[in-house]
């Protein structure tokens, strides 16, 4: 007979668990270790490199096992977030024993991406936030959230541009409902799918009023029926937060519905292009943040961070960061040694608001919040903005005495080993630890009294760990032990006793130990919750003191490389005198300077220009010197006058979207229309080389199309970089349109790049001799230059034979005049009569003057 398989309860328990969390891995914790079953198990195994085992059965397969030690299990967590895993974590919440059957468990926790609050799970710098995106009836809104700084924002955008906010907010995790339809581009492989009914304006709007505990929404501004989508996205996210918390988190700042003109707008593939936190090939360095963050606190790394991605558009909030920057050009040094031990305030304010800091939080907090309330702030130093920022630093005085009180100078790192709390702090505790450490006082004392009482020499009070404390006598002595001397153990020499009051003080020091741990977590817990009043002025401090580190870090850098304070326009202009690429100035060991200029009369400046002649250099350089005039940052240029802008696109450089099927050629097409949809006469765009993925004739065609567009649609500040010399004869159609060039000069078959940037068009694009610079065999190379002058020659020929007329009269017929005795000429010679008749010498430039004479020479017979 069979037996018949059973499902032991412990895995009946597990089931019934793991039923709520299909999508998420499950730390099961048994004991000192957290297991995973089933495809759990396998996956674990092979995501953490851990060995897969297998216990019982189930359904009459063995199933699979795989576990790690509990006190291991933060570096695994890590791991697993990082590769966008979310855990959910099962602790055991019954005493052992309490009930039959397995100890009770429940899901304490969901760590994912988007939700963590362990320091040891986050990377340092990043901001970790989680972003919602909503839909009602037509309109599309995103919400995001960041548990470190208690940020809480919304915004409502069209469908096509959530992919471009997202490129700004960077998120480590995204909600979004079941069957969007939306293209997320890369962003699809984080996004955590949701419920529709999860994601529903009903549901959301009651989920803020009870998180804020308000009636209404019209205090947040978004009781208007066109916010509904945010308020969907929004209550999702509290949702979701307070499903993967143990406990709320009540430092969630009002929620704020941000305007899309708040900031200079910039498409995530332009985002990319300008390499502000991340290069092309994704690292973190060089960038315009690794350039510009020489902040001394983690606070200001990742605020300088949101700052350079968010360009803001309101004059007069720059101008206020642009003097603070000023002002401390003399005193950035004494503020950044200043701010040097500052602790993580704002992420230590995140972990109190859950719940989860630690000891040495705490003491970080007390220690940062007392430099920052004693800062002596030097005079001359001042700023509208830093005196508003000056005014909160010393608030956190008060938070600063009261730990100073409670927490000992250097606490335990665990609250489990105590040693946490301040002598003097609490009177009880005090007691408890003097029974501890002044237990031989009272031996000794003992000794010497019982000593007397007996007229015993050899007594002695004495410990060890089996027997605990005792009194002991030579055996010789023994028996003169008074009547209430109980034996407690018989050795070879020795006999030991105790005593009803040895035995009371032996209890006291026995449970004052576990007394004193106990109530050490029961005043760390009530110092924490008391803590938990003041959340708004922690993030509030926290905010200040970022906000200074930012401006300091601004300061440094512009002081160190004699930036300039840029003069901000009310109309679009860019005028920037011997301006420098901030990163590329950086890692040359000289960089040519140059001059840049587009306003409403000049508009597109098409720059042609050798391969690696520093074009792209130079158009990205104009943008982040516009974008970091908009931070409230001084420029890298001798003077700088610059025009509020209100978006900046960029189409540099050719890569393809394998994930999203898009060809180079494609992707190329869909940013050039993405731009000539959207760009205004207030925008920043920077064209490089467009067309140049498909055929010559059709990226021509394109190129000159794409620029005509921006020039008489869009009518945007325009840098047009192409190796078609054709796009260069534009400025002869459209007056706002100029040629510009960077200039290199020929030693033979060598090039040197000058990488100036001069007025007019480039005289040829050099590029033979590029791929000689970059190594290409010689042979190649000489069939190339045999190649290179076949095709100019027969380009030359083509256009004498066709262009050359069609361009000075093109609907001229080949005519000779009348007045001119054409019998005596021979026919190979009338071609280049004619052309030179219809000649207009005098609109010809110089340069097209000798090109006319290329041109005619190429109609003569060969001599
Ligand atoms: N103003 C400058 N001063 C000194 N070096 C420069 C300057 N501009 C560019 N360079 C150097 O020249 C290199 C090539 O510049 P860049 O990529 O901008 O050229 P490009 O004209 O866009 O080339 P391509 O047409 O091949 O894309 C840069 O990596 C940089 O090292």
């Amino acid at each position: 007979m069979s037996a018949k398989p059973t499902v032991s309860p412990m895995m009946l328990q597990y089931l019934s668990l793991k039923q709520h969390h299909p999508d998420k891995l499950m730390f099961y914790r048994m004991g000192d270790f957290y297991e995973l079953f089933f495809d759990d198990a396998s996956k674990a195994a092979q995501l953490l490199d851990i060995t897969l085992t297998s216990r019982g059965q189930y359904e009459g397969e063995p199933i699979k096992m795989a576990g790690v030690p509990f006190h291991a299990a933060e570096q695994y967590l890590a791991k697993l977030v990082k590769l966008g895993e979310s855990v959910a974590i099962v602790e055991q919440v019954g005493e052992v024993g309490a009930s039959k059957g397995p100890v009770e468990r429940k899901v304490v926790r969901v760590v994912t991406p988007g939700t963590l609050t362990d320091s040891a799970l986050l990377d340092d710098k990043d901001s970790n936030r989680i972003v919602a995106i909503a839909k009602h009836k037509k309109a599309w809104a995103v919400a995001w959230a960041s548990l470190q700084s208690g940020e809480f924002r919304c915004q409502l955008c069209a469908a096509d541009h959530i992919v471009h906010v997202l490129g700004r907010l960077e998120p480590a995790e995204i909600l979004i409902a079941d069957g969007h339809g939306l293209d997320l581009g890369v962003f699809a492989k984080i996004t955590t799918r949701l419920h529709a009914w999860q994601v529903e304006a009903d549901a959301g709007r009651g989920q803020i009023l009870r998180y804020y505990q308000i009636q209404d929404l019209h205090g947040l501004g978004l009781e208007d029926e066109a916010y509904l989508p945010a308020v969907a996205a929004a209550g999702a996210l509290l949702n979701y937060i307070q499903m993967t918390q143990s406990q709320m988190p009540q430092h969630l700042e009002a929620l704020q519905c941000e305007s899309h003109s708040q900031y200079i707008q910039i498409d995530a593939a332009s985002r990319r292009n300008l390499e502000i936190s991340q290069t092309l090939s994704g690292k973190a360095a060089p960038t315009l943040l690794s350039r510009m963050d020489v902040c001394a606190t983690h606070m200001g790394s990742r605020l300088l961070h949101q700052w350079l991605h968010q360009p803001l558009t309101h004059k007069a909030e720059i101008v206020l960061r642009q003097q603070a920057v000023v002002a401390l050009l003399a005193h950035y040094t004494w503020l950044q040694d200043a701010f040097k031990p500052i602790a993580d305030i704002e992420r230590i304010t995140a972990r109190i608001a859950v719940g989860s800091a630690r000891p040495r939080d705490l003491a970080g907090l007390r220690d940062s919040l007392s430099v920052l309330a004693h800062l002596a702030w030097p005079e001359k130093c001042t700023s509208e903005l830093l005196t508003n920022l000056q005014t909160v630093l010393p608030q956190g005085l008060a938070i600063a005495a009261r730990l100073q009180a409670a927490i000992l100078p250097e606490p335990a790192v665990w609250l489990r080993d105590g040693g946490v709390i301040n002598d003097g702090f609490d009177a009880h505790l005090d007691d408890l630890r003097h029974v501890q450490n002044h237990g031989d006082e009272f031996l000794q004392a003992l000794e010497a009294r019982e000593r007397e009482r007996t007229g015993l020499s050899t007594l002695k009070v004495e410990f060890n760990r089996v027997h605990g404390f005792y009194i002991e006598l030579s055996k010789a002595q023994a028996e003169s032990a008074p009547s209430d001397y109980q034996r407690r153990q018989t050795l070879k020499n020795v006999e030991r006793y105790i005593t009803p009051e040895l035995k009371s003080f032996e209890d006291k020091v026995l449970t004052a130990q576990d007394q004193a741990l106990a109530l050490e977590k029961k005043l760390f817990d009530a110092l924490v919750l008391e803590l938990q009043d003041a959340l708004s002025l922690l993030q509030q401090l926290a905010k200040a003191t970022a906000t200074l580190d930012v401006l300091a870090s601004l300061a440094a850098v512009a002081a160190q490389d004699g930036w300039v304070v840029p003069q901000l326009l009310d109309f679009p202009c860019i005028d920037i005198q011997q301006g420098r690429h901030p990163v590329v100035a950086a890692q040359v060991t000289q960089f040519i300077a140059n001059d840049a200029q587009l306003d409403s009369k000049r508009r597109l400046m098409l720059l042609t220009g050798p391969n690696m002649g520093g074009k792209s250099t130079f158009m990205r350089q104009t943008a982040l010197l516009v974008l970091l005039a908009h931070v409230g940052s001084l420029v890298p240029a001798q003077s700088a006058r610059i025009g509020m802008v209100d978006q900046i696109f960029t189409r540099i450089g050719a890569s393809d979207d394998l994930a999203g099927n898009r060809s180079t050629f494609m992707v190329e097409m869909s940013e050039s229309a993405y731009i000539l949809n959207h760009a205004t006469e207030k925008s920043l765009v920077l064209m490089d080389e467009v067309g140049r993925g498909t055929s010559t004739f059709d990226g021509l065609a394109l190129a000159q199309s794409i620029a005509e567009y921006l020039l008489q649609k869009n009518k945007s500040l325009t840098l047009f970089a192409t190796h078609y010399f054709e796009l260069t004869k534009l400025p002869e159609r459209f007056q706002d349109a100029f040629n510009m060039h960077l200039n290199a000069l020929e030693q033979g078959q060598d090039i040197v790049f000058l990488h100036q940037v001069q007025a007019g068009p480039a005289s040829k694009s050099y590029g033979v001799a590029v791929a000689k610079l970059a190594g290409l065999p010689n042979k190649a190379l000489h069939s190339a230059q045999q190649y290179l002058q076949q095709l100019e020659q027969q380009q030359r020929e083509q256009q004498a034979q066709l262009g050359l007329f069609q361009e000075w009269e093109p609907d001229a017929q080949i005519t000779v005049d009348e007045h001119v005795d054409t019998t005596c000429i021979p026919n190979e010679y009338l071609a280049c009569i004619e052309a030179l008749q219809q000649l207009q010498a005098d609109e010809l430039t110089p340069k097209a003057a000798l090109d006319v004479i290329y041109q005619l020479q190429a109609l003569l017979p060969q001599a």
